[in-house]
């Protein structure tokens, strides 16, 4: 079955307060989502990558490409207001009847080789795989006023990649957008389908604030 990534670097990157949106500054010099589509075509030749962006920074990506002698193939899709509307603008793109479809955040770099090809194995076996890992910190509820102790065994922190049959992916995307569709296991839940997780990685952190920048320095040695 034909493999797809698609890698959303469609947001503003407003929690990081830079002037250029995050997926664009460098990491041991080179922007952070030159690093997540390496990380992708290291896992296969054979995967057809899809990356989002902005339409107003596409030619200071294609600047980006050109100063960094980027030159790895992958297509190029314009983002929407929200994650949900770019993936979906990235689904719009594929015209294969069947497919594996891994989303991944254009601003988590340090995805290893390994859970990429978990990610797939999974979802051919059972339609959908998503990457988590258990809490290392206690957690709380927060009831107006007061607060309530949970049992953190119960939940799990949610990273990408999250991959998925195609059929599923267009289907469920079909639905109105909601405030909770924060990812896309959010979206394949609310349209009846089931959510199996995989182990995912510390490592992979999600780029949204300052520090993030520095832990990913030092995850990706140069
Ligand atoms: N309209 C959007 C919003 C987000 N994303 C992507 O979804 C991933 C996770 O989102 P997040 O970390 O929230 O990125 P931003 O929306 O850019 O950040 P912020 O919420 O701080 O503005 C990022 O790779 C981001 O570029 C996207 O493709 N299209
Ligand atoms: C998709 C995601 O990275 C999974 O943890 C996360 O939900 C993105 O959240 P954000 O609100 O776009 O930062």
């Amino acid at each position: 079955m034909q493999e797809y990534a698609i890698i959303v670097a469609g947001g503003s990157g407003s929690r990081m307060k830079s002037d250029i949106p995050k997926q664009f500054l460098p990491i041991h010099g080179l922007p952070v989502l030159m690093h997540t589509i390496k990380a992708f075509r290291r896992y296969s030749d054979q995967l057809i990558i899809l990356v989002v962006l902005p339409e107003n920074q596409i030619d200071l990506w294609q600047e980006l490409c050109e100063k960094h002698h980027f030159h790895e193939t992958y297509g190029l899709v314009k983002g929407g207001e929200t994650r949900f509307q770019s993936v979906s603008n990235g689904l719009m793109k594929i015209k294969d009847a069947d497919a594996l479809v891994a989303v991944h955040d254009g601003v988590r770099p340090v995805i290893f080789k390994e859970i990429i090809a978990d990610s797939f194995k999974v979802a051919a076996r059972s339609g959908s795989a998503v990457v988590s890992v258990p809490l290392k910190d206690s957690i709380r509820l927060i009831i107006k006023d007061k607060n309530k102790a949970v049992d953190r065994s119960q939940f799990r922190l949610i990273q990408t990649p999250q991959t998925f049959r195609l059929s599923w992916m267009q289907d469920a995307f079909t639905t109105s957008y909601q405030e909770t569709f924060t990812d896309c296991a959010s979206v394949l839940e609310a349209k009846g389908y089931p959510i199996f997780l995989i182990e995912g990685s510390y490592e992979n952190i999600k780029i949204t604030t300052p520090e993030d920048l520095l832990w990913a320095e030092v995850y990706l040695k140069p």
